[in-house]
């Protein structure tokens, strides 16, 4: 019985396709991580990071993770693009939030960015995967060090983690796309973007 349910499962999971948005403040490092994504899910190698130039538009990405289909969105972290991000709220199952570990005197900034997007009504129940970028460099703070900053109450209501990630060298990616996938496919905003989208399993 177990196994039939499982199977089940995997089949709705393998025809659903999530929309993942990556947001971030500018040169957080948001297009280096989508390149470093498709280079470990998908057999197109991701631009090297000294091919990469500032986001204006909307980059997108095609990967298979665990058997299930993600498009993630990247779009623009200059202040002036910001507005922009709120077209795409309504459509994504998630969000990967991106921040500089290794630049302090950006995080106020950073922070009140996120601040906006967690209270954005378009958003609600949307998971969120915090990553602190740029581990390589020297003054890079830890998870809990930024936590600490970020120090949100709208976190408590929400499904998150943060994972230190260097977008350069790939390492901790998996690890937050593992936790991404699992709590994408329970979440009950992905159950309302499904009955809204006409999908009601096989
Ligand atoms: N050392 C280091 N540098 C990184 C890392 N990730 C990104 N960078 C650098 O940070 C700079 C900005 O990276 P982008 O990926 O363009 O940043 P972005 O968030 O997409 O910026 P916008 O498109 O302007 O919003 C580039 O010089 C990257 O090479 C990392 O993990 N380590
Ligand atoms: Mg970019």
């Amino acid at each position: 019985m177990f196994s039939l349910f499982y199977g089940l499962w995997k089949y709705v999971f393998s025809k659903t396709e999530f929309h993942v948005l990556i947001l971030g403040i500018d040169k957080a490092g948001k297009t280096t991580l989508l390149e470093k994504l498709k280079s470990l899910y998908s057999n197109v190698e991701g631009l090297p990071p000294d091919r990469i130039v500032p986001t204006v538009g909307l980059n997108i990405g095609r990967v298979e993770a665990s058997n299930t289909k993600l498009v993630f969105w990247d779009l623009g972290g200059q202040s002036g693009l910001r507005p922009i991000w709120e077209k795409y709220f309504e459509e994504a199952h998630a969000v990967i939030y991106v921040i500089d570990a290794a630049s302090p005197s950006r995080f106020e900034d950073s922070k009140s960015a996120l601040e906006k997007l967690l209270r954005h009504e378009d958003l609600q129940g949307a998971p969120l995967l915090i990553v602190a970028n740029k581990q390589d460099l020297a003054g890079a703070v830890s998870v809990d060090e930024l936590s600490r900053y970020l120090d949100l109450k709208e976190l408590d209501e929400r499904q998150h983690m943060f994972e230190a990630v260097c977008a350069h060298d790939g390492r901790g990616v998996k690890q937050g796309i593992d936790w991404l996938v699992e709590v994408m496919q329970r979440s009950k905003r992905t159950e309302r973007l499904r009955i809204r989208a006409g999908v009601s399993g096989p």
